[in-house]
């Protein structure tokens, strides 16, 4: 947690009056669309990404490949590739092509306070012809990084990082990497992980990654990146699908263009799917998908146990709540990310949830375990931290102002108590930009304000 006096605008989150029941159209998956700009970029091929996410995260690795060297283009078109299936052109800026080049530096990438762009990027930065110095937010210094920093010197990179093993840094690219075996212990970040996979194909010997620490967070995301791979033609043996526990291998080989449609962010559906179960009411999300590896699909059954329902067909899923919330004991160790809109609905339920397995969330974009703590606390919750996670014991709250210290999450988190607390107050809503730009105009509009 870092002070945040710096943006004090307070945004008075809406109460509901009555029961919500609305639609809710979500943009693209962040980590889908990280993933997909990252592998187009790589390919030796042009490809398509269609319904990209547009946010700080999404925007700042466009950027930073482009400045590598790749092109990565608006586009309208009226033919049938550029359609979204139904035969009808998208609207502009609807799509990305992205038109793969050489990748050359000197550049200077900044990484936002973005996970996905400090951990995936470095690994094609050593592909590049020529140095790619590193930057980014005060809190990307404190995010760890060393799994990918040394892994990638063992694979034959040159890093200079003064030394500490985070931001900022310089990788000096050489055209490419050997590539080879390594050990990680990415207990910190599944990040490490799906970095170094990501760019294996195009490594000489691809990449053979072993995890050697406790547990492994996030495996759902882990998931998405060798689904991913595979997607465009890579050749990866990794544990789920019989290969070693903890070891993922992806051979070289060249990557297609693919023609892409990206997913809703289904973390980001998470603040709505929520307001159905606070306020008793009903919301549908278009386009949820009947199978992904996202792990915000994990809420169907987290928030049903919390005391909603809900129906999913072809055209989207359908949360409702029952009027009651019920507290959970859960372990969120795979899809950390839904454990500030879980904590939020928790200090509403009328029973204790215990909430684990996210020990990591400390270094996020804030230390989320301390900031739910703190800010729930200050409304009058009860909230107490464990070794790796939070006990919730749900008081009546009062209004007050909900400090954000950056992160996009605490903003939705606040906004979902502001929904049953009247008088509750967002520092720096504007922070949700990180991967939901509209969120405060889709959160009035869903209030019908
Ligand atoms: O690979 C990804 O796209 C992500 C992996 C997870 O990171 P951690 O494993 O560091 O928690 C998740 O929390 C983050 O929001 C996105
Ligand atoms: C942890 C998150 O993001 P990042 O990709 O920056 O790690 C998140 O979005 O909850």
């Amino acid at each position: 947690m870092t002070d945040s006096a710096v943006h004090p605008a307070l945004w008075p989150a809406p109460h509901a009056s009555g029961a919500v029941d609305t639609t809710v159209t979500v943009p693209g998956s962040k980590s889908v669309t990280n993933r997909a700009l990252v592998l187009a970029a790589l390919s030796s091929e042009p490809g398509w990404l269609r319904r990209p996410l547009r946010s700080r995260d999404t925007l700042l690795m466009a950027d930073a490949l482009r400045a590598m060297g790749v092109r990565i283009e608006e586009t309208v078109s009226s033919s049938s590739a550029a359609t979204d299936g139904s035969g009808v052109p998208e609207a502009a800026g609807e799509a990305w092509r992205v038109i793969p080049a050489p990748l050359h530096g000197p550049v200077t990438v900044d990484v936002g306070n973005a996970g996905t762009v400090m951990r995936f990027l470095p690994p094609v930065a050593t592909l590049a012809d020529g140095p790619v110095r590193f930057d980014g937010d005060p809190r990307s210094y404190e995010r760890p990084l060393t799994g990918v920093i040394d892994a990638l010197r063992v694979l034959g990179a040159r890093i200079d990082d003064d030394s500490r093993g985070s931001l900022p840094m310089t990788v000096h690219g050489s055209g490419a990497l050997d590539g080879g075996r390594v050990a990680i212990d990415a207990s910190s970040s599944s990040q490490f992980v799906s970095a170094l996979l990501l760019s294996a194909p195009r490594f000489n010997q691809g990449v053979e990654v072993r995890h050697t620490g406790d547990r492994l967070p996030s495996m759902p995301h882990i998931r998405m990146t060798v689904d991913m791979l595979r997607a465009v033609g890579a050749q990866v043996d990794e544990p789920e699908t019989g290969g070693e526990p903890n070891v993922w291998r992806v051979s070289p080989s060249a990557l297609l263009g693919r023609d892409l449609t990206v997913e809703p962010d289904l973390s980001n559906a998470q603040p709505f799917l929520a307001a159905a179960l606070v306020t008793g009411g009903r919301v549908t999300i278009p386009d949820w998908p009947l199978r992904t590896t996202q792990p915000g699909d994990a809420l169907r059954e987290i928030f049903t146990a919390m005391g909603g329902s809900c129906e999913l067909t072809e055209h989207g899923l359908t949360f409702t709540g029952s009027g009651r919330i019920h507290g959970i004991d859960v372990d969120l160790g795979e899809v950390g990310e839904l454990t500030p809109g879980i904590a939020a609905v928790a200090a509403l339920a009328d029973s204790p949830s215990t909430l684990s397995g996210v020990a990591h969330l400390r270094l996020h974009e804030t230390d989320r375990l301390a900031a739910l703590t703190k800010e729930i606390n200050e409304l009058g919750g009860d909230v107490t931290e464990t070794a790796d996670g939070l006990r919730i014991r749900p008081r009546p709250l009062h209004g007050g102002t909900f400090h954000t210290y950056d992160d996009h999450r605490m903003a939705t988190a606040g906004s979902i108590i502001g929904l049953a607390v009247p008088g509750v107050e967002i520092e720096n809503v504007a922070t949700t930009a990180k991967t939901l730009p509209d969120f405060p105009q889709m959160w009035t509009g869903m209030l019908g304000a």
